[in-house]
């Protein structure tokens, strides 16, 4: 066991685990095994244990599916049995520290920093500070690196896998503004002997359904409580330092670079910001999954629209990769709900979205309009839902919007997603006569405003 794994979610199953599977296989004496925390409960980890972190991986292609069984994943966790979790910190042969806990998890305010409001935040800072468990994924962090700087066993390698542009650097920036906060020397210790490593992600992995479960079970004859269902395409690119060692991700299909940028805001601008698209304007026209919103002509003109205003602004080719994803997200067979992507808008329409928007002013070009109906459809649907669940970083401005007309929600809402936006009025001109025009169709969304 070498790699700790925090976020049990769906997507490590069919990413990095599979990754990791596959140099293995590859490796020779050289096997690098996963030990899994969950995330926030327990829930993730108990069929997983039963099964001693066995599990099938459903790759399911428009043609038909193809199980394989990952045995990467030695050891299962609750991600609140924090004993474990520094006992594996300390041990001198685990090199590197995996993380998908969701763009929300990192709790950072819109420049970046740790959000010291944060409740969780000034709580852990308390409990680390009297040596207690943490509950963030920051507070983590630094609670194993602790236990890891104590036992001197050495550098170690933290690989953050989740949707955030130089996610290495926002890691290392949360961990960094936590452990200062807990004990300067160890902050320091950070700063020397730990590598942050940032990574472009991609591989379409939804929820997993009690249908899924019922094929695998049909297909392999076996009876698994955890399968993972994933598209064909995968792609992982890594930019960072592995001072203790790494897998050899490559021989899988991985590739080092040297230079993320380029690859990541392709991926975010063209795949990431085509989901929110479609997510808010597909809900709107009571769709629920990917490839259904992708189906509907007024979705898909306005997501060709994003994806020409993205082209603009990228530096890599976007023909193959635009050709694949018009594949990918006509893939039926995979039911990628909606509902799941239009979560958290507050936090992914930023560095999906507005980015695209600032870099447009920034080369001194329009900002987007259908960046601008992005936005626009993702205030409506903020509007037709319980923020507080489905997108806890944007109550505030939820309660906010009520009673206000078009101009002025487009206003608060800027001011969440793009406090700093170049050409921010005329942006939010755009997202008003959007707000304005298009009445949601969709019944859940008839108590918001024109
Ligand atoms: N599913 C995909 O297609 C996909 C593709 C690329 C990247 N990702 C990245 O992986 C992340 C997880 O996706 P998933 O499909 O595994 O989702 P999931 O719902 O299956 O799992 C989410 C995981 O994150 C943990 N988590 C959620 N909120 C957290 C928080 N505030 N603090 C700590 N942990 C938290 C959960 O406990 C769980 O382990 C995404 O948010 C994204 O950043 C997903
Ligand atoms: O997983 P999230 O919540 O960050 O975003 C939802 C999707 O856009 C995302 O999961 C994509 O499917 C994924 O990034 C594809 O690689």
């Amino acid at each position: 066991m070498r790699i700790v794994h925090l976020g049990l979610g769906a997507f490590a199953r069919a990413h990095l685990l599979w990754y990791t599977q596959g140099a293995n296989e590859a490796g020779g004496a050289e096997q690098w095994g996963v030990a899994a925390f969950t995330g926030r409960s327990a829930a993730a980890a108990e069929p997983l244990a039963r099964q001693d972190g066995r599990y099938t991986l459903l790759v399911r292609s428009p043609e038909g599916d193809a199980p394989t069984t990952i045995d990467a994943l030695v050891a299962v966790h609750d991600g609140a049995d924090a004993d474990a979790w520094r006992e594996y910190f300390r041990r001198p042969e685990v090199g590197v520290v995996t993380l998908t806990v969701t763009e929300a998890g990192y709790r950072r305010t819109s420049d970046g920093a740790l959000d010291r409001h944060d409740p969780a935040v000034a709580l852990d800072v308390e409990r680390l500070r009297a040596g207690g468990d943490a509950l963030t994924a920051p507070g983590r962090l630094v609670d194993g690196l602790r236990a890891r700087r104590e036992a001197g066993t050495g550098p170690i390698a933290i690989v953050s896998c989740d949707n955030l542009p130089d996610n290495g650097r926002v890691t290392r920036r949360v961990t960094l503004d936590l452990a200062s906060a807990v004990d300067e020397s160890l902050a320091r210790w950070i700063e020397e002997d730990v590598a942050f490593v940032s990574t472009m992600v991609d591989r379409i992995t939804p929820a997993t359904t009690d249908a899924d479960r019922a094929i695998v079970r049909k297909l392999t004859g076996r009876e698994d409580r955890s399968p993972v269902v994933t598209e064909p395409f995968s792609e992982w690119v890594l930019d960072g330092e592995f001072p203790a060692g790494r897998p050899r991700w490559e021989v899988a299909g991985a590739q080092l670079v040297d230079d993320l940028e380029p690859y990541e805001r392709r991926k975010l601008w063209l795949l990431n910001a085509g989901h929110s698209l479609l997510a808010y304007e597909g809900l709107a026209r009571g769709l629920s999954t990917v490839a259904e919103a992708f189906a509907d002509p007024d979705c898909r003109a306005d997501l060709e629209q994003l994806w020409s205003e993205a082209a603009d602004v990228l530096t890599l080719p976007v023909d193959d990769a635009t050709a694949a994803l018009r594949a990918r997200f006509a893939n039926a067979r995979i039911e990628h709900r909606l509902a799941q992507i239009a979560k958290d808008g507050s936090v992914k329409l930023p560095v999906r979205v507005m980015a695209v928007a600032q870099q447009r002013a920034t080369a001194g070009l329009p900002v987007g309009r259908a960046a601008a109906g992005v936005v626009a459809a993702w205030i409506q649907h903020l509007e037709s839902v319980d923020a507080s669940t489905s997108d806890p970083g944007a109550v505030d401005l939820a309660e906010r919007l009520r009673g206000q007309g078009s101009s002025t929600r487009a206003d608060l809402a800027l001011d969440l997603v793009a406090p700093r936006l170049a050409r921010k009025d005329v942006f939010a001109r755009h997202v008003a006569e959007q707000l304005a025009v298009h009445r949601p169709a969709h019944p859940t969304l008839a108590g918001a405003r024109p």
